[in-house]
């Protein structure tokens, strides 16, 4: 038994080793106008979904300002945050639009606890690590149905508490840079490595991983997408934050994760790529992302 155990373990392992195996698919507009879909004309805020954004702490609410507004920018209906205390008059006052939740503690979030149905959630980003926010982070994951991104600080915690991914649902989306890859996975020696290390963890987990970076990769079990959009203006502070507001749109309208993880990515990089021929790579940053979703939305249309 034993024998035969490690033998499947084996073949387990050749399978998702084998780089034939992993199907790559270059995602271009193509493939984007194969999965977008416009406003319907008679939508209304109701139809068009409802997300809530978790995150932010003492001097990161920015983080939840950036994720809340991208979302609302990409076609969802309703956004709501759900941050510590002393992010309220931030949000409030940088961002009207959006709907404020806030947990009891000041600095950090202590208890997730909401009396809302919304449609996808994204949680992590500048949430902080604290010992109360990791507790409450697992609640959360215990009580949660809902599609879900996990981003920056969610992606650090569970890194620590693999086994938490018991309480994941499957399809959730991940959205790590390089160093919380690292987090995620251990180390990798080539670049191949990484990508064969995602696959296998998405495909263990059940998850869909956004190997964030130039290209964005989409790694959903032995389907790779890879991304043709974005430049180096996205090197600033707050364009993951963006990302994750963005994707959770989709998420939140209804879209297919896959689907949801390959508009937003590519959307995101578009934005880049519209606004830096006007205004080049330094001055851009994570709030010209937000500028220029008009623009990229509307040069999908024929
Ligand atoms: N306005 C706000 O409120 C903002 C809030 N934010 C929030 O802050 C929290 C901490 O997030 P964080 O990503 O800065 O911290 P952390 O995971 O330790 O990574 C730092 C190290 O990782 C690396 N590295 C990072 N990115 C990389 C990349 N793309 N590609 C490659 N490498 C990359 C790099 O390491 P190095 O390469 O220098 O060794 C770097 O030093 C988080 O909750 C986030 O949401 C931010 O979004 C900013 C705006
Ligand atoms: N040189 C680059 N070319 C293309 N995309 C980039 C480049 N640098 C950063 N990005 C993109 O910017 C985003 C950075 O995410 P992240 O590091 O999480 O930012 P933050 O946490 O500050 O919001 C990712 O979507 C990444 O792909
Ligand atoms: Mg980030």
């Amino acid at each position: 038994m034993y024998r035969f155990s490690i033998c499947i373990f084996t073949l387990q392992k050749l399978y998702c080793y084998q780089k034939n195996l992993m199907d790559t698919i270059f995602i271009n507009e193509k493939e984007i106008l194969e999965r977008y879909k416009s406003v319907q004309a008679k939508a209304h805020k109701g139809t068009q979904g409802h997300a809530l954004i978790i995150g932010g702490s003492y001097g990161k609410i920015g983080a939840i300002v950036l994720a809340s507004k991208s979302c609302l920018k990409s076609g969802c209906g309703l956004v709501t945050a759900f941050i510590p205390k002393c992010g309220y008059e931030i949000l409030q006052t940088s961002f009207p639009e959006a709907m404020v939740m806030t947990d009891s503690t000041e600095k950090h979030i202590a208890a997730i606890e909401f009396d809302l149905e919304p449609d996808a959630i994204a949680i992590g980003m500048g949430m902080g690590q604290e010992k109360e926010t990791q507790k409450a982070f697992l609640q959360f994951l215990k009580s949660n149905k809902k599609p879900l991104l996990i981003d920056a600080d969610g992606i650090n915690i569970i890194s620590k508490n693999q086994e938490w991914f018991d309480h994941v649902p499957e399809k959730t989306i991940l959205t790590p840079h390089l160093k919380e890859l690292q987090r995620l996975l251990g180390g990798w020696e080539s670049e191949d490595e990484k990508i064969e290390k995602a696959v296998e963890f998405s495909l263990s987990k059940k998850i869909i991983i956004v190997v964030k970076g130039a290209p964005t990769m989409i790694v959903a079990g032995h389907t790779v997408y890879k991304n043709a959009t974005g430049n180096q203006a996205l090197a600033t502070a707050g364009s993951g934050d963006t990302l994750s507001g963005i994707i959770t749109s989709f998420l939140a309208q209804g879209y297919e994760p896959v689907d949801a993880a390959i508009l937003g990515v590519y959307i995101h990089g578009l934005t880049a790529d519209i606004a830096s021929k006007v205004m080049g790579y330094e001055a851009f940053i994570a709030s010209d992302i937000i500028e220029n979703l008009g623009k990229a939305f509307l040069s999908l249309r024929p």
